[in-house]
This record gives C-alpha cells, sequence and structure tokens, in this order.
C-alpha cells in the first residue's frame, strides 16, 4: 500500500534523482520516489572540533566576554559544521540538519521553543542560563540523563497552568543562516511527546498531573511551529527517541494525526532512535505523516512494512560507537527495512569530531610493541605503551585501530557512501549473545562485616566526600605539560603529591571523619583507568559534550582487558601516610567503565564488563594489602545502562550486579566497601543497588526526592547539590539529615554531597564542607 505523502505548503517539489547521486536532491529506491535526499545525518556534535563552544561559554559566564561574542561563537560553529558537512558530500537540499545546534542543551532549547520557561526564571538577567545553572539564589532546573547515553539534559518542568507558547525564532534564525550560506536545511525539533514525557510536573502541580496531560495544548503549539517553518522548509524532523520506550504509542498516535493533518505544514521525517521502534511504529504509521527514521543498529524493527511507499531513513551508521560501518551488513539492513534513504542510527552528538589528528591511536593491536615512540605521560594511550600486550590467543576487536574507527566526519562520509551504494540482499548481522551461566560472589554477612570494621571507630553520622576535590588550572596545565614534553614525569608526580597533602589537610582542618586523596591525578574519572589498562585506547581530541560546556573523552575498549600494574596504591597510600583518620580507595566501577567508553562489539557486554571486574577486583585486593580499610567503587552509571525496553532489564541487571560483586568480592570483612551512585533515578534500580551488597551506598538526593528507606547498611543520601556553584546553608543541611533519620537509622546515616567536587572551586568547597561538618555534629548530638 503506498499513502501520498503531504504536499509542503509553499515550496516547490525538488528535481528527482536517483539515488547514486547523492549530491543530487532526491531518491529513487525500490521503486519509491521521494524528494526527501538520499544521504542524510539525523543531529551533529556543536561543541566545536577544538571546543569552541565551551571556552566562549565559560568566558561569558566568567564575566570575560559578553553575549555578542557567545552569539558569533555559535554563528561561526554552525557555518562550519554546515560547509564541512556539503563538503563531506551532505548536499542535496535537506540533508544538513539546522536546529541541532543549542546553547547549552536542545532539550531546554525545546522547553523555550515552546513557552515553558517556569515563571521563576522570567525575571532573570539570563532566563536561559539560570535555568540551566541557576542564578542569584535560584537554583537550575534538574538535569539528568538523556535516554541511555551520558548526555544529560535539562528537565523541563510543566504544569496544569504552564502558558504555552510558539517560540520560533530559533529554528527560524538558523534556517535563514544556512540558507544565507547556500544550504537548504531540514530544521529538527524535539517532538511533543518526548518533551512532554521528560518533563516533570512543575512544583505544586496536583497529585495525578502528569506533563502528558497537557498534549493537546502543546499540540496547538507545535501547529505553530511547524506553520512557521512551512514557507522555509521542505522537511522538519521531528526527534522522537521515546518511540523506542515502552508505553508510548497512544501518545504518539494521537499528536502525529494531529500534526499530520494541519494544512500549513512542511513534511514530516518522526525520527525514532536509540533503540527498536518496533511497537510504537503502527501508532506512527496511521497518521499520515510523511517520513519515519529508524535505527537499524539493533536489527530491522518490525512493523516498518507499513511504512512501504513513503520515505524510511535507514539508520545504519551507529551515532553511539566508534567503530566503522560494515557496508555489506548497512546494504543489507538497508534492504530488509525498504529504506529510502540513508542515515545515522541517532545524532552523531555522542561521537567526536574526526579521527584527524588522532595520531597516538596504535596503528594496531599488535603495534603495543617496545618500538613504540609514544612518550609515557599521563595523557598516553596505554595500547600504545611499551608494557601493553595481547593476552595469547585472544584477539583485539579490530586489527587496526584507526582504520577500524569511524568519528562523526567518517561517519557522514560512511553514510553518503552507502547511499551512493544503495541497499542490497544479504545476510544480517548477528549481535554477539551472552552464553554461559553467571556466578554471582558473595562477601561475608553484613553482620560480620559491621563487627570487623568497628576498629575504624567512626562516629554516628560520619561525614565524608565522594572522592574528587577541585581540579585546578593548575593541575590541568601540569597534565598538558607533561603530554606536550615539557614537564618530566617525576615532576608532575611530586606535583600530585603536593596536592594530595593539600586535600588531606584541608579535610582535617574542616573536621571530616572519612577522607580522600581528592583524585587530583585523574583527568576523568573512567580515562584514567583505562590509560592504565591494556585493552584501552584513548583520544587526544575525542571529546563529547556531556552537559553544558562539560565534555569527556570516552575511552576506546578495542581488546581485551587487563591490568598490569596497580594503579591507584601510591596514592591512596601516600594520603593515608599523612593522615591518622581512615582514607577512602577510590576506584570507577566496571558497569561505569564500560558504559562510558566505546567498547568492542564483537563480545557481549557481559563479557567485556567482566573483564573490566576482574582488573577492578585486582586494584581492590592490592589496595586493601597495603593497609587502606576503605575503598569506594563508584558506578553512577548503574542506571544509565539500564535497557530502555523492560523485557531486557532483568538481565542487565543481574550481570551488572555480578559485576560490582566481583570487583569487591576480594575485600575481606574488614575492609568497608562503599559505593557511589549520581545523577540517575536510582529508584528505578533500587533493588538492585542493594543487591551490590555494599557496606555504604551514597546517592544523589539533593535534586531529586529520593526515598532510601528500607536499607538495611550504610546509607548517604547526598546533603547538597554539587552542580550548583551555591552554598548550602548549615540549617538546610541540618534538615535534610532529620529528615533523613526519619526513615534511616542513625547507625546507618552517613553524611555526604552528593556527588565529586572537582567542578567546584576551594572557596566554594570550604564553605560548603563546614556547614556540612557543622550540620552533622548538631545532629549528631541528638541521636547519642
Ligand atoms: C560524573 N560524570 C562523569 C561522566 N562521564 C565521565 N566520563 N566522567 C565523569 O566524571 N558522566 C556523568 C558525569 C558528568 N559530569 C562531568 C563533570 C565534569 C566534567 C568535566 O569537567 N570535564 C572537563 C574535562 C575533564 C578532562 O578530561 N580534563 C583533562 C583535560 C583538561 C583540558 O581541557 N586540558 C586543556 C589544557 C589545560 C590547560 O592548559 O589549562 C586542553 O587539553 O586543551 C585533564 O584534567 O587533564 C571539561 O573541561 O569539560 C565532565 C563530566
Ligand atoms: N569519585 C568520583 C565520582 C563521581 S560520579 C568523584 O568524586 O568525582
Ligand atoms: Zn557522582
Amino acid at each position: 500500500m503506498s499513502r501520498r505523502a503531504a504536499t509542503p505548503t509553499s515550496i516547490g517539489h525538488e528535481p528527482r534523482l536517483s539515488i547514486g547521486k547523492t549530491g543530487g536532491p532526491a531518491a529513487t529506491i525500490r521503486g519509491v520516489t521521494t524528494d526527501f535526499p538520499a544521504a542524510t545525518i539525523l543531529g551533529y556534535p556543536r561543541i566545536g572540533p577544538g571546543r569552541e563552544l565551551k571556552h566562549a561559554l565559560e568566558s561569558y559566564w566568567a564575566g570575560r566576554t559578553g553575549r555578542a561574542a557567545l552569539e558569533e561563537a555559535g554563528r561561526r560553529l554552525r557555518a562550519q559544521t554546515w560547509a564541512r558537512l556539503h563538503e563531506l558530500g551532505l548536499r542535496a537540499p535537506g540533508a544538513l540538519p539546522s536546529n541541532t545546534f543549542s546553547q547549552y542543551d536542545h532539550v531546554l532549547d525545546a522547553a523555550v521553543a515552546v513557552g515553558a520557561v517556569p515563571e521563576r526564571y522570567r525575571g532573570a538577567a539570563d532566563p536561559y542560563f539560570a535555568m540551566a545553572r541557576g542564578a542569584d539564589g535560584l537554583p537550575p532546573l534538574r538535569m539528568t540523563k538523556w535516554f541511555d547515553t551520558n548526555y544529560h539534559y535539562i528537565v523541563p518542568e510543566i504544569g496544569p497552568r504552564t502558558a504555552f507558547a510558539a517560540s520560533p525564532d530559533k529554528p527560524l534564525a538558523e534556517l535563514a543562516e544556512a540558507r544565507a550560506l547556500g544550504h537548504a536545511t531540514r530544521p529538527v525539533l524535539l517532538g511533543p511527546v518526548t518533551l512532554l514525557r521528560l518533563a516533570r510536573a512543575a512544583p505544586g502541580a496536583p497529585g495525578g498531573f502528569s506533563p502528558l496531560d497537557r498534549l493537546d495544548d502543546l499540540l496547538d503549539v507545535y501547529g505553530e511551529l511547524l506553520s512557521a517553518l512551512a514557507p522555509h522548509a521542505a522537511w522538519v524532523q521531528l526527534d522522537e527517541p521515546i518511540a523506542v520506550v515502552d508505553g508510548g504509542s497512544p501518545a504518539l498516535r494521537h499528536a502525529y494525526r494531529r500534526l499530520a493533518a494541519l494544512t500549513a505544514r512542511p513534511r514530516l521525517l518522526v525520527a525514532t532512535y536509540f533503540g527498536d521502534a518496533g511497537d510504537a511504529l503502527p501508532a506512527l504509521a496511521v497518521a499520515p505523516v510523511d517520513g519515519i527514521a529508524v535505527d537499524l543498529t539493533h536489527g530491522v524493527p518490525r512493523n516498518l512494512g507499513l511504512f512501504e511507499g513513503r520515505t524510511i531513513v535507514g539508520g545504519v551508521v551507529s551515532g553511539r560507537d566508534v567503530w566503522r560501518t560494515d557496508p555489506d551488513a548497512a546494504r543489507a539492513l538497508l534492504a530488509a527495512a525498504g529504506a529510502t534513504a540513508v542515515g545515522t542510527s541517532c545524532s552523531l552528538l555522542h561521537v567526536p569530531y574526526t579521527l584527524r589528528g588522532e595520531s597516538a591511536l596504535p596503528e594496531s593491536s599488535k603495534a603495543a610493541s617496545p618500538e613504540s615512540s609514544e612518550p609515557a605521560s599521563p595523557e598516553s594511550s596505554k595500547a600504545a605503551s611499551p608494557e601493553s600486550s595481547e593476552p595469547a590467543g585472544r584477539e583485539s576487536s579490530k586489527a587496526g585501530l584507526p582504520e577500524g574507527l569511524a568519528f562523526a566526519e567518517e561517519k557522514v562520509a560512511e553514510v553518503v557512501s552507502l547511499a551512493a551504494l544503495g541497499p542490497k540482499e544479504g545476510p544480517l548481522p548477528q549481535r554477539p549473545r551472552a552464553a554461559g551461566t553467571l556466578g554471582v560472589e558473595s562477601r561475608a554477612p553484613y553482620a560480620a562485616r559491621e563487627q570487623a570494621q568497628r576498629d575504624l571507630g567512626l562516629p554516628p553520622l560520619p561525614v565524608t566526600t565522594i572522592g574528587s576535590f577541585p581540579q585546578t588550572g593548575e593541575l590541568r596545565a601540569a597534565r598538558a605539560a607533561v603530554a606536550a614534553g615539557r614537564l618530566p614525569l617525576a615532576g608532575y608526580e611530586a606535583r600530585i603529591e603536593e596536592e594530595i597533602a593539600r586535600v588531606i589537610a584541608e579535610q582535617e582542618a574542616l573536621g571530616l571523619d572519612v577522607l580522600v586523596h581528592g583524585e587530583p591525578e585523574r583527568n576523568d574519572m573512567v580515562q584514567y583507568f583505562a590509560e592504565h589498562l591494556d585493552g584501552f585506547a584513548v583520544t587526544r581530541n575525542g571529546w563529547v559534550q556531556s552537559y553544558g560546556s562539560r565534555c569527556t573523552r570516552p575511552p576506546i575498549l578495542h581488546g581485551d582487558v587487563r591490568r598490569p600494574a596497580p594503579i591507584t596504591v601510591r596514592w591512596a597510600t601516600h594520603a593515608q601516610s599523612l593522615t591518622a583518620r581512615p582514607v577512602k580507595g577510590m576506584l570507577t566501577g566496571p558497569v561505569t567503565i564500560v558504559a562510558w567508553s566505546f567498547v568492542r562489539p564483537d563480545l557481549p557486554l557481559r563479557d567485556v564488563t567482566l573483564q573490566v571486574a576482574d582488573a577492578v577486583r585486582e586494584e581492590v585486593r592490592d589496595l586493601q594489602a597495603a593497609g587502606i580499610r576503605i575503598i569506594q567503587v563508584d558506578e553512577p552509571a548503574l542506571r544509565e545502562l539500564l535497557p530502555l525496553r523492560k523485557e531486557e532489564q532483568e538481565e542487565y541487571l543481574a550481570w551488572a550486579v555480578a559485576a560490582y560483586r566481583r570487583a569487591t568480592s576480594a575485600a575481606s570483612p574488614g575492609t568497608q566497601i562503599h559505593t557511589h551512585l549520581c545523577y540517575s533515578d536510582a529508584a528505578e534500580v533500587l533493588s538492585a543497588v542493594d543487591a551490590l551488597d555494599a557496606d555504604v551506598t551514597s546517592i544523589e538526593a539533593a535534586r531529586s526526592a529520593f526515598a532510601v528507606a528500607g536499607f538495611d547498611r550504610g546509607i548517604g543520601p547526598g546533603v547538597y547539590d554539587i552542580h550548583s556553584p551555591r552554598v548550602p546553608e548549615r540549617d538546610e543541611i541540618e534538615s535534610r539529615l532529620r529528615a533523613a533519620l526519619a526513615t534511616i537509622h542513625p547507625s546507618r546515616l552517613w553524611v555526604n554531597p552528593d556527588c565529586g567536587l572537582k567542578t567546584r572551586t576551594y572557596d566554594e568547597v570550604r564553605a560548603a564542607l563546614s556547614n556540612v561538618v557543622a550540620a552533622a555534629g548538631a545532629v549528631r548530638q541528638s541521636v547519642r
């Protein structure tokens, strides 16, 4: 059955060409002609290849530059991006996306575009950044993970009285800007159902209210946005990743029936991604939307046949990993899906810009040879270092890394070349499945551990921190200097020891009970470990936006993981030598290491994670042998990796818990194991958190009300939000602690911030922690 696509109101039809001429504007595949371009991408990184946006933002926030400079930086980045994408072959009208740039976050932009700006921010000097970061004593909106990625979005607040109003200025301005540069772009908007499903009920909304209750009101506004765009764009992309999550179909059906029925509208491409949208496709298909983008990296979704005769963008080039696309497998997927255009599986926001300049990546897994000319530095790739070698009889996932990799630019080239090749029937790729039983290891029963840990001599309500202390510019500059060969490694290490001494002295002066060394030697809590483990490579400039101006360089886990030597022991023991109070050893857990890396695709994720768990276990054993009595194994990404579909969650949680327990199983009863989770709505995985069997769990609780009742081991609900520069008052911390005591026994309650302090300044940290210690002291008096 073939449906006729709606005719755009004011744009004439483009001339039609066959697929294979991706420089042309239209495609004919499997007899279907569409004016949708043959090759496209769903979105692109925006932080800038040299992190230009980060620098412009931080300079603006620090008051060093004005708004005009920030806007100019954005304009320059957009122009560069479109020019580069055009050069790479995305030349047909509508092939280039626009409105994918954001000064901070695309979900916040979507909230602004529909007028969902809470009243309390409207009077701020800069309401946009006040919502993103807080201002004048006003806390920011919450931030949370974007689906199962390591990108964080700002959570819109929508209530029964939110006065929606269309503000199409940003997408219109970007369209005009692109057009002036000679590009006819396809504006991208976050879809209405995803926007509402990701929003939270505004404070004060009546119980039972859900933002989705406002769908009809919001659709009116989307109608206005689409009519405003219609005269200027043939196609508009509406992103509905919520289509891959259970339970979205009725709202999607309703929304797209209404939007597709609009008389003045551009053609609508509904983009589904981050998984298999099969269940939602019938709902979208009953609406006469003009095209659908599907993520084919999880296989071909059921029900895609319902879109026959319409544009189907086959997302065969993954936006979530850095591996080259196998052209035969991709063409077979395109054929099986009946795709009429080739695309990325999702936006390329989640991968670095380009492989160009990554000269330090190992040429092949066998490049880990003594001939390597890499200088030993805190930035060097372990896979390129002389000590590293492949375990006998086991293989790396890619014969040669650079040739096996594709970052954003290389992925765009893949999309273009696949569109030229077109679909071709063939065997569909198979994903590796975990086989074999999972052994879950156990420590001694908690009661015995508690007894064995008594000699730690901790007071009730012990005060601690999550690990990192401020990462100063001076530390970062020192690391950059070692990497550039300007500072000898020994000088750098002496500097780190000095910093540890400072961090210990600060904590003793503040009166904390369990100290940390402050993690000054770490560029990042995952990258640092990757640099010291075999099987990983790290990039020089492979930055990926994490939130706002903050980025990470996800390591590339390409081979079998092994720990050639202790990693953290020297820093932890140095710290412990400086104080009589216990120092917590600080490790990143196996689930988080794999979650925040690009992981080899040839082994099941479960098996890779268990290899990492073995490496962490060796570190736990060595810390313990060196006299460290408290060891924290952080798992902030436990929730993030939870599969979006319920049917897959149980299996994941079972192996995630098993990996954590394997990593901590070397701890004797007298060694106190802590874990830390943050950002996530941990309530959804509470029984798995409990199953980690840590002696103490610190958890984000400052931004989201989190019920930690029911834990019968140590629990530290974060007493303030470290993501904001705001210093919490002593009274406010005290009342949080008293509230926690309503459900947590005083012998179980720990006192800590909700995450590490690396993004804060020493002034902020001193002020905040001194209030924390004072509040804990006051509450302690009443529970003794
Ligand atoms: C806890 N979080 C983390 C997540 N993922 C991770 N992989 N790591 C995490 O910690 N996900 C969830 C959250 C997200 N939160 C954050 C918080 C903070 C950052 C952050 O601050 N990122 C830094 C970069 C960190 C880093 O790699 N630093 C390096 C390099 C620093 C650098 O830019 N060097 C300069 C030269 C410096 C100079 O001369 O002054 C350069 O290379 O040009 C280091 O410290 O050595 C950021 O700035 O964005 C991220 C996620
Ligand atoms: N130990 C880490 C955890 C961050 S989630 C830190 O303190 O930064
Ligand atoms: Zn954290």
